[in-house]
């Protein structure tokens, strides 16, 4: 796991090793400042040798100067190395969702990949340049201080071998009890996320719905479960501060108890006494860094787990080794598919799904909400792979193609569909970024968008809000067919994407598609008879199955379903003869 992450440290592994090389500078200059002060009472002081004391005291000043130097470097080392970590990190992980297939985009939410891309990495990047600063640092400072220690008294640097295991056994403990909560919290996060993102992505609707009230409770709730358990955890990580200070002053009390014994009965002098107490105190503040530090390891490990889990995430569905790069033609063939969401679950989401396409065939696809209808089409570019049976493209099975060019040439309008911020002529080059703006008007027009976007101020230069928030529903549905036709695909899918135009629109739309792209195989997923009733044949589905396929003559004879919806639509007055 950490091995992973530190994967991701590439031209940042210098500046680490110079944050620890300086950490050590750092130790090796300032452990003798205690040495020499000692020298300074003992000679300087008591003897009354001022040129001795100027003599030690400018070397203390040169030795200061070298510590505070190294300090500095470490430190500016140290944060370039962490910043550069955690900017690989974001980098690697952004990369890594976007060769996501969508069964992996189905295993997170998207607040929970915003989290870990923001405060996970934010803690492992604290943490690290904690690590890096102490690592060499403590180790060496307790080591190199307790030599000098035992150097100045060997008896009395017995105090410290006893005090310190029993300090470093409180903290372990205390460690142990705080982790849990921790790894609960960063769950608590994604919770909160999800409220704020969903809010404000919904944010007309619940205006709307008035849950103004409701919707600021749900927030309380999940910022109250990350107070609760961050007031818990830091309740623990609080006894930290007392058990160290309990430690220093307990050492400090027996060190001067007998050192003071040894200064009167002349064993010790009062100079090596003093610096003694500092070699103590260096050591105990180092032991005091060491847990703090452990303290934050604990808290970035649920971060480190998270970040490495997106990290290692395989994307499920991968190019064959040597993939086909054209597709000849739109001829689409289903044969014996079977597919289910999750593999593990007992009930397939689709099964026994056979059928045959025509290249330039206009399909239509109808059934009720969660008969499949979108699962079916997704097989075709490959967003999520059958479980069983193969699914053909121009005479090959689809995993045969580059990923690319399929995408490339069968182009789909999700249901849930995106316009992104930018103007509408940067959104409709997503189909084809080298289209004139010729090209851009001539899908625009057949999509029936044309006259909408040249009724703009600024007709295709017209900037688009975030998710195309400043255009109706109908128009974006438009604008997004009119992307997928800039791509001149062989195949174009349509996932109930003029179920927000106009019948009248919807009619003009198809007209145009007959007429300007006869050769391209055009399948439309629709709720509403009239958009598919002219289709050259209609698929009709039901609980994941096939229940029909004929024209829309043939199924009002012959299938049941077909009738039904057929006959409630004309009741409900939507059919639109035109
Ligand atoms: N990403 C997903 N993960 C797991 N199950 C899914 C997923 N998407 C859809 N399903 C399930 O698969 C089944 C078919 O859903 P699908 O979206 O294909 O239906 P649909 O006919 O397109 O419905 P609608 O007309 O409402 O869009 C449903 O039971 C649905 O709950």
């Amino acid at each position: 796991m950490y091995k992973t992450l530190m994967k991701s440290l590439r031209q940042y592994k210098k500046p680490s090793y110079l944050t620890m090389l300086f950490m050590a500078l750092e130790v090796a200059v300032e452990i003798f400042i205690p040495f020499l002060m000692a020298k300074i009472i003992d000679k300087g002081l008591i003897d009354g040798d001022l040129g001795y004391v100027l003599k030690i005291g400018s070397l203390m000043f040169v030795i200061a100067c070298f510590s505070m130097l190294f300090g500095v470097l470490g430190g500016k080392f140290s944060s370039d190395a962490a910043v550069g970590l955690s900017t690989n990190l974001r980098q690697d992980i952004y990369e890594n969702i976007q060769t996501f297939a969508f069964d992996n985009i189905d295993k997170y939410s998207s607040s929970s990949l915003i989290t870990r891309l923001t405060t996970d990495i934010t803690n492992i990047q604290m943490a690290f340049q904690m690590v890096l600063k102490t690592i060499i640092r403590a180790p060496f400072m307790i080591a190199f201080a307790f030599a000098m220690a035992a150097y100045t008294n060997l008896k009395l640097s017995l105090t410290i071998l006893i005090i310190v295991p029993i300090v470093a056994f409180i903290l372990i403990g205390l460690i142990y009890r705080v982790h849990p909560y921790f790894i609960k919290v960063f769950k608590k996060y994604d919770r909160l996320n999800q409220t704020v993102q969903e809010d404000i992505n919904g944010v007309r609707v619940v205006k709307s719905f008035v849950r103004e009230e409701k919707e600021i409770e749900k927030f309380k709730v999940a910022s109250t479960d990350i107070k609760n358990l961050f007031t818990k955890a830091e309740k623990i990580t609080a006894l930290n501060a007392p058990v160290m200070q309990i430690a220093i002053y307990s050492c400090l009390l027996l060190v001067y108890w007998f050192g003071a014994k040894y200064v009167v009965g002349g064993t010790m002098s009062t100079g090596e006494l003093t610096s003694f107490i500092t070699y103590m105190m260096q050591i105990l503040s180092s032991i005091m860094m060491i847990s703090m530090i452990f303290v934050m390891i604990v808290i970035s490990e649920a971060s480190v787990e998270r970040v490495a889990e997106v990290l290692t995430e395989k994307a499920s569905l991968s190019n064959p080794e040597n993939p086909l790069t054209t597709i000849e033609n739109g001829d689409i063939e289903f044969r014996n598919v079977q597919f289910k969401y999750n593999e593990l679950s007992e009930e397939a989401d689709l099964s026994q799904i056979n059928f045959t396409i025509k290249s330039g065939e206009t399909i239509g696809i109808i059934g009720g909400t969660g008969s499949g209808k979108s699962s079916l089409i997704q097989l075709i570019p490959r967003l999520y792979d059958v479980t069983e049976g193969e699914v053909y493209v121009s005479g090959h099975n689809v995993k045969d193609y580059d990923l690319v060019t399929l995408r490339d040439q069968i182009a789909m309008v999700l249901q849930k569909n995106t316009l992104f911020s930018g103007t509408i002529s940067d959104n409709l080059r997503w189909g084809d970024k080298e289209a004139s703006k010729e090209e851009i008007q001539r899908v625009a027009k057949l999509a029936q968008a044309d006259e909408f976007v040249q009724g703009f101020p600024d007709d295709y230069e017209t900037v688009l809000d975030q998710g195309g928030s400043n255009v109706s529903g109908g128009q974006k549905q438009r604008l997004t067919i009119a992307r997928a036709l800039l791509k001149q695909p062989k195949i174009l899918i349509l996932d109930d994407s003029t179920s927000a135009v106009d019948t009248k629109t919807d009619a003009y739309i198809r007209k145009a598609f007959i007429e300007e792209i006869p050769n391209t195989t055009k399948i439309i997923v629709a709720q509403r008879i009239s958009s598919i009733q002219d289709s050259d044949r209609i698929i009709v589905l039901e609980e994941g199955k096939i229940d029909g396929i004929g024209t829309h003559d043939e199924l009002l004879k012959n299938n049941k379903i077909y009738k039904e919806v057929y006959d409630s639509q004309v009741k409900g007055g939507t059919i639109v003869e035109e």
